[in-house]
């Protein structure tokens, strides 16, 4: 009974949540974001078109380079008295017992960056959510229940939190950090509450997504813009933004540096070098790279150049490869996939790997559970003899270090962001007649994706 009431609170929260966001994504506009300048070009958030360019040497300048190897910033800061300085981490969120992968699951497949529906069929967003959550569920929980019954993402994000306070501490920044999760507590808006609360002057927001996607700090961030436009303290309150950060050499030095430890326990020293270095990245759908201009797999794949090249600057020459974890649905998904590359390679002969889970700083259900458990079953039935893993970054000390001084060198730029000039349309704005023709034929939608047994079992087959 405690779980039906703490269900249908967490429900009706989220009622309220998505009310708020659901109303504010067409409020599309050419918000100009402070130093991360965003480097996106969606339509979601109508935010400036990436620039990267590629310098060969092995460096990748992407428009965050501005705090990347800009020797001109100042490496320690400090906050003037009336200053009141805040770091806002962003984050997934994980379901923390059994009872909450359903919810949780809800509020992921409710948001229309991780389900990008066309606007026409967008009212069809949460019946859809509920839909796929409970029919996912089952498989989820499985999963959860293998980890311990819980995510453990946001005990770590909280560590992460406190360790990168100490370490801006050290380097003379007194701030204050708060934890915001996307799709479970602590709730962004509930930080963004607290931020408020403490009267915060200066605001640096850090996703925890080395890499930026969509579906993932863009989410975040949408919140974010959102809260911002409608809020009068927020929209006066300068903020930077850190869109992404795989390429600082702090975050690139801590990963090889656990590759290498990770290396060596190979147990036979000649063998070493046979080892293949195999990069398992989250998917996301094609199209979001496709279609929506989503900078994920470019940046993830400039991420293992520079991880690569420092290795080699290490002496180490293995090979490496990369594939993408974790599809649900029938899209098709960034290729090649992880599960499909371990046959092929035990297939190929290849006796030993060495994964390295790339998209995330902290272990979860896809680290422990999907590449600790699913993936090294596979491996050893494909032919692979010796499985290692690279743990997550967590708390390593050079990494945390690392992201206190992105956070001082963001923090001179932050700035009030222009989110109220947007000339998107709003709500109100929209014409009835379009409004009632989508309304009609998404409701002709919604019934055949509810009754249609053929729809419900593909839907079936592509979630279990
Ligand atoms: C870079 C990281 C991630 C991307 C990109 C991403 C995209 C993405 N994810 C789903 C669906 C699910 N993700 C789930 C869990 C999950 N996803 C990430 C990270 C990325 N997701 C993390 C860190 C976690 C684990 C959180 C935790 O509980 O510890 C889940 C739930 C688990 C499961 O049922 O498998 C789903 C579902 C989509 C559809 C998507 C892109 C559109
Ligand atoms: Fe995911």
């Amino acid at each position: 009974m405690e779980a039906v009431n703490s269900a249908v609170a967490q429900t009706n929260l989220l009622e309220l949540r998505n009310r708020s966001s659901v109303s504010k994504h067409l409020l599309r506009g050419s918000t100009s974001l402070s130093c991360a300048k965003f480097t996106s070009n969606f339509p979601n958030y109508g935010l400036q078109k990436i620039v990267k360019k590629h310098n060969h040497a092995g460096s990748i300048k992407c428009s965050t380079e501005a705090y990347l190897h800009d020797l001109n910033f100042p490496k320690i800061a400090s906050s003037t008295a009336e200053e009141k300085v805040g770091v806002l981490l962003l984050n997934l969120g994980g379901p923390e017992t059994l009872n909450d992968v359903q919810p949780f699951l809800y509020n992921l497949f409710a948001d229309p960056d991780i389900i990008r529906l066309p606007r026409l069929f967008r009212f069809l967003q949460r019946p859809l959510a509920k839909l796929i959550s409970v029919v996912r569920a089952p498989k989820s929980k499985e999963g959860y229940a293998a980890i311990g019954g819980g995510s453990p993402l946001r005990r770590i994000t909280d560590e992460q939190a406190e360790a990168l306070k100490l370490a801006l501490k050290d380097k003379n920044l007194n701030a204050n950090v708060y934890v915001g999760m996307r799709y479970w507590k602590p709730f962004t808006e509930e930080a963004l509450h607290q931020i408020n609360k403490d009267r915060i002057t200066k605001l640096v927001v850090l996703p925890l997504y080395p890499q930026f996607s969509i579906s993932t700090s863009g989410s975040s961030i949408r919140v974010l813009q959102s809260i911002i436009r409608e809020d009068d303290y927020f929209s006066r309150l300068p903020i930077s933004i850190i869109e992404s950060w795989y390429q600082r050499e702090g975050y690139i030095k801590s990963m090889s540096e656990l590759t290498e430890i990770e290396l060596q326990k190979f147990t036979k020293p000649e063998e070493i070098s046979e080892v293949m270095i195999f990069f398992s990245a989250h998917g996301v759908p094609l199209s979001y790279v496709k279609d929506a201009g989503d900078p994920y797999r470019d940046q993830m794949e400039d991420c293992i150049t520079l991880i690569m090249a420092e290795l080699k600057s290490r002496g180490i020459n293995n090979t490496h490869t990369l594939a993408y974890q974790s599809r649900v649905g029938p899209v098709q998904w960034l290729k090649p996939y992880t599960d499909e590359v371990i046959v092929e390679l035990g297939q190929k002969g290849v006796k030993s790997l060495l994964a390295i889970p790339i998209s995330f700083v902290s272990e979860h259900i896809e680290t422990l559970e999907e590449i600790d458990m699913e993936y090294k079953h596979l491996a050893l039935e494909s032919g692979i003899e010796n499985w290692g893993r690279v743990p997550a970054l967590g708390c390593t000390s050079s990494f945390i270090s690392d992201l206190a001084d992105a956070v001082v060198e963001a923090l001179p730029s932050a700035s009030i962001l222009d989110a109220k000039s947007s000339s998107a349309p709003t709500e109100t704005e929209i014409d009835p007649l379009q409004y009632a023709i989508s309304f009609l034929f998404g409701s002709f939608f919604a019934l055949f994706l509810l009754l249609s047994p053929r729809v419900l079992s593909a839907f079936r087959n592509s979630l279990f």
